[in-house]
């Protein structure tokens, strides 16, 4: 290493030791902890995101956020080139470099890392780029001055600050930037809310939407989220969906607190900002930094309780409309050739999702895969398709589209606009082409998949209880336990058994014998300092009594009353 890049490295270290007691993990989605603790964190991912800019000589994204954590807490992860999280195999030197003791192991680690990689510091290359977006969190623009000063201790990477954005929005940025299209936040917003009027054009044909169905009510979870679908709102400025917006952060109510998707999707409880007046409308929940979407009912005006439509039931509704769109173009109309390209469709899931919703897409005749817990994972493996639809059940998840696929669907249309026959199969090719716009590609993203979902209920004509008929829930319970250390468990099969420690799925296989279509698991959580336990069976007394059995083993094998 030169002597002024060492030399820059080593006086911007100095400035962050690291914090007493703190050991950051990389885990499910970047670096989360208490906000105070995660400035030296949040220097050493700059680094490492400027590295990885000047590795693959692409543009890089690095999000300040905590998603769905309380807004006392904060976190960091970097979007790779693709708009697709960091790659897995750069996410062990994420680690040690974030617990490097001191200035001289930092320097000496990336010097290490350097030379493996073959990376070229301080070449005569062109400068390149690491856009860095925030969450509304109050700890972000501290934190946003200690990326910045890790980017800027390598020589020629540049930090590029793009404000408040969600999660979905600088994944998107990144994605754009690195294929020479437009980039912005407002071509983010603008190709939305395009490809969303392109889609409504093409299902409702200039006719009126269903009369009285046209009311969304959005919980904003008092983030960023909510703030940007105001926005959106306003450039939609569509007739026949009418977009309320609570808990957009503007009314001062704190953020995730009572509020938005994780709370709405795990308690299953009406949300502050909702009430008596909605029972029966058409609610959503996005989370903190709006990657993750849930829907849900006040069922009657005295309930506390929800009536949930969550990520299994967006990702069936998204299914059922793609493969409808696809029979469509297999069909052999009037003369015309059928569908002569064999598209892959696949469908990826965590152990997190309903027995029922596995069931119902199986039996659509649909390849379900299960991947473990985390969009990284079910991101790589819906990549493999033409058309690979992946969601957690909370709320996460998206469509990604093949680019073979996309190329043969521009043709196909192109073919059909010059023949007379086949006005529906070109509908459906277009439709497919929209959903492929408007549908975030890079990740999960809770404001193109609303405009999905609404686009869709229109196109079937269902209600929001109509969609949630689909198929019917299992009770399911999920609880969390402390435990002394949760990196003592260990799993495998996609996380639905537990190898490590010794002798603890016996006793769960024990406690779910007891019950009728009992099922469970355990697992270290990647985000909080948990083991979390999730329990289905087929009343919510039993599959409350199962999480909880199952929660007092967890106890008993590793819980602080255990050491
Ligand atoms: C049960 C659950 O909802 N787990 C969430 C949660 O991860 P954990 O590793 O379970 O803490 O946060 C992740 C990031 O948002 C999300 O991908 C994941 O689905
Ligand atoms: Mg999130």
């Amino acid at each position: 290493m030169e002597e002024e890049q060492r030399s820059l490295l080593l006086s911007s270290a100095s400035q962050f030791p690291l914090s007493d007691g703190f050991k950051p993990s990389y885990g499910t989605a970047g670096f989360r902890a208490e906000a105070s603790v995660l400035r030296p964190t949040v220097y050493r991912v700059g680094i490492l995101a400027a590295l990885r800019a000047l590795k693959t000589q692409s543009v890089i994204g690095l999000m300040i956020t905590a998603s769905h954590n309380q807004v006392s807490d904060n976190g960091v992860k970097v979007a790779d080139p693709s708009g697709g999280m960091l790659a897995q195999d750069w996410e062990p030197f994420a680690d040690v470099l974030a617990n490097a003791p001191t200035p001289d192991h930092l320097v000496r680690l990336i010097t290490e890392f350097v030379e493996a990689e073959t990376i070229e510091l301080g070449g005569e290359k062109k400068k390149v780029e690491v856009l860095v977006g925030r969450d509304t969190r109050p700890s972000g623009l501290s934190l946003l001055e200690a990326a910045k000063l890790g980017i800027r201790s390598i020589i020629g990477a540049v930090a590029i600050d793009v404000g408040i954005l969600t999660t979905p929005q600088l994944h998107w940025m990144v994605r754009a930037s690195n294929r020479s299209t437009q980039a912005s936040e407002f071509d983010y917003l603008e190709q939305l809310s395009r490809s969303f009027r392109c889609l409504m054009d093409l299902i409702l044909g200039g006719a009126e939407s269903n009369e009285g169905d046209d009311k969304l009510a959005v919980d904003g979870a008092n983030g960023v989220g909510g703030e940007k679908l105001l926005v959106l709102k306003e450039m939609l400025n569509l007739k026949g969906l009418e977009i309320e917006v609570r808990n957009s952060g503007r009314e001062g109510g704190v953020l995730n607190e009572g509020v938005g998707a994780d709370f709405v999707q795990k308690e299953k409880v009406v949300p502050s900002g909702f009430g008596s007046q909605d029972v029966g409308m058409r609610c959503a929940s996005l989370d903190g930094d709006a990657d993750r979407l849930v829907y849900f009912t006040v069922p009657s005006k005295n309930s506390s309780k929800i009536e949930l439509v969550d990520g299994d039931k967006i990702l069936s509704l998204f299914a059922v409309f793609i493969k409808e769109q696809l029979s469509i173009l297999n069909k052999v109309a009037d003369g015309n050739a059928g569908n002569d390209y064999q598209c892959r469709i696949g469908v990826v899931q965590t152990a997190y999702a309903n027995g029922a919703s596995t069931d119902y897409l199986k039996q659509l005749g649909l390849e379900v895969v299960l991947t473990p817990t985390g969009v990284k994972y079910l991101h790589e493996k819906a990549s493999i398709y033409d058309i690979g639809i992946y969601f957690e059940a909370n709320g996460h998840g998206t469509i990604l589209f093949s680019e073979p696929f996309l190329l043969w669907l521009e043709a196909k249309n192109d073919e059909l606009s010059s023949v007379a026959q086949g006005p529906e199969q070109r509908k459906a090719t277009l439709r497919l082409l929209a959903v492929s716009k408007l549908i975030n590609q890079a990740v999960g993203d809770a404001l193109s998949a609303i405009l999905l979902v609404e686009a869709i209920l229109r196109h079937m004509g269902w209600s929001i209880h109509k969609w949630s008929e689909l198929y019917h829930d299992l009770p399911s319970k999920q609880l969390k336990v402390k435990v002394v250390d949760r990196t003592a468990v260990v799993t495998a099969n996609a996380e639905t058994e537990v190898v490590k420690p010794p002798g603890i799925q016996e006793a769960i296989n024990a406690e779910i014998a007891k019950y009728s279509k009992g099922r469970c698991f355990i697992r270290p959580s990647g985000t909080e300092d948990v083991i979390r336990v999730y329990a289905e069976a087929s009343t919510q007394d039993e599959a409350d009594s199962l999480a909880s059995s199952v929660a007092t083993l967890v106890d008993k094998f590793l819980g602080l009353g255990s050491s």
